[in-house]
């Protein structure tokens, strides 16, 4: 009876709710129609709805996906971190050096000083944790009808993660849809436009970065892209009655180029390391860099894509705003022959992009994967030297 109290007039999932209540406890919930729940109202709303005070055994994970699992589970010391790169107080060939030795040892990296103003910066955050507050009427408006796979979505995460996402195509315009951008909480779509417009000029301070660390010529990884794909995904992951069962993100490597991540001071993404997750500890004013997929391929593997996941907590929300910056879909990526000759050979044959991505998501995030998601897509890669055909996707 509770349940039906909690339920809306007219609302579309009112059996599924109902449904949900009857057996949570119960050891095996409906697979279907939470799958449905989960991915239209996310982990929120089914934390507030019905006062979950244990881990569904929807989101229980295998237990060689959760976080304690030995070999792997140990964190490194508190001293073991990520570089942080100071754009303004390194120059020159220092700092070249100093991206080099980030993207090949680790492929994540903290900048500070990075240019975003930080009064926006501030907004962006405090913004976005107001808007997964709101009630779900208000979060549901941001999605089109084609859901997961249209231009703006809001939902629960993939593969049964315990977190929520607002997903939000940037560029091209072509592919952008402004009117499902959030109006609520006030301010917020024009706070993200120009969050998203700061973080494409960054993407791009970046690649030239990255280019030159290479040995390239500036524009070479800029112009690999071609006409980029820019997607904002805001991460939402709520506090989880047992984090040790749980995953917010499964471990996974970035199938793009080049990511950028503001998290706040919460805390939880990990990266793997020589068998060790680590913790990226918040730095104020910074924001993370990390190596994707197709930076590791361009780089004919000089520089690497790392294995990374987040945790959840018991304690506190966190909330996170990753931007994905991805060659154009019709694009075809292979090593840049510049850092190819007799001695060092390409390690990875050209691919179009669409079709990496394409299988990426089918072998490595897909619920068969046998590899965990790491690296599946360019193993993939690395297997067939016959991808011809494009094909048309969203993500
Ligand atoms: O929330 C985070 O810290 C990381 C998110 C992430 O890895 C992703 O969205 O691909
Ligand atoms: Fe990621």
């Amino acid at each position: 009876m509770a349940a039906m109290t909690m339920t809306r007039p007219n609302d579309p999932f009112t059996s599924d709710i109902a449904r949900f209540h009857e057996v949570k406890g119960a050891k095996d919930e409906p697979f279907a129609e939470l799958t449905r729940y989960h991915e239209v109202r996310g982990v929120r709303e089914m934390v507030e709805s019905f006062r979950v005070r244990e881990v569904p055994s929807y989101y229980v994970k295998p237990v060689n996906e959760r976080r304690f699992t030995p070999p792997s589970a140990a964190v490194l010391s508190m001293e073991q971190q990520i570089p942080c790169i100071d754009l303004e107080a390194l120059s020159g060939q220092e700092l070249l050096s100093a991206i080099a030795n980030a993207c090949r040892d680790w492929g994540f990296f903290q900048v500070l000083n990075h240019g975003l103003p930080s009064q926006l910066v501030q907004n962006m955050a405090k913004q976005s944790s107001e808007f997964f507050a709101q009630p779900l009427e208000e979060k549901m408006k941001c999605s089109t009808p084609a859901r997961v796979s249209g231009p703006v979505h809001f939902g629960g995460g993939g593969n049964r993660d315990w977190r929520d996402v607002l997903k939000l195509n940037c560029a091209p315009a072509s592919i952008v849809a402004k009117e499902y951008w959030p109006q609520r909480p006030a301010g917020f779509r024009d706070t993200m436009e120009e969050y998203s417009s700061q973080q494409q000029a960054l993407a791009i301070r970046l690649l030239k970065l990255i280019s030159e660390s290479l040995g390239l010529e500036s524009n070479y990884l800029v112009a690999a892209c071609g006409e980029p794909k820019v997607v904002m995904a805001i991460n939402h992951y709520p506090p989880c009655p047992d984090p040790s069962l749980t995953m917010g993100i499964k471990a996974h490597s970035d199938p793009n180029t080049i990511t950028m991540l503001l998290q706040d001071d919460v805390g939880g993404l990990q990266v793997f390391k020589e068998d060790r997750w680590i913790d990226v500890r918040p730095l104020p004013n910074a924001l993370v860099i990390n190596v994707g997929d197709q930076l590791q391929i361009l780089s004919n593997g000089k520089y690497s894509s790392c294995l990374h996941r987040v945790v959840n907590n018991n304690r506190q929300a966190r909330t996170s705003i990753a931007t994905f910056f991805s060659p154009a879909h019709a694009c075809i990526i292979g090593p840049a022959p510049g850092l190819v000759d007799e001695v060092n050979p390409a390690i990875y044959p050209n691919i179009v992009y669409a079709d990496y991505i394409k299988a990426f998501y089918t072998q490595a995030l897909g619920p068969n994967n046998k590899n965990g998601g790491y690296l599946a897509g360019i193993e993939l890669h690395r297997r067939y030297n016959c991808y011809t055909s494009s094909s048309s996707i969203s993500s």
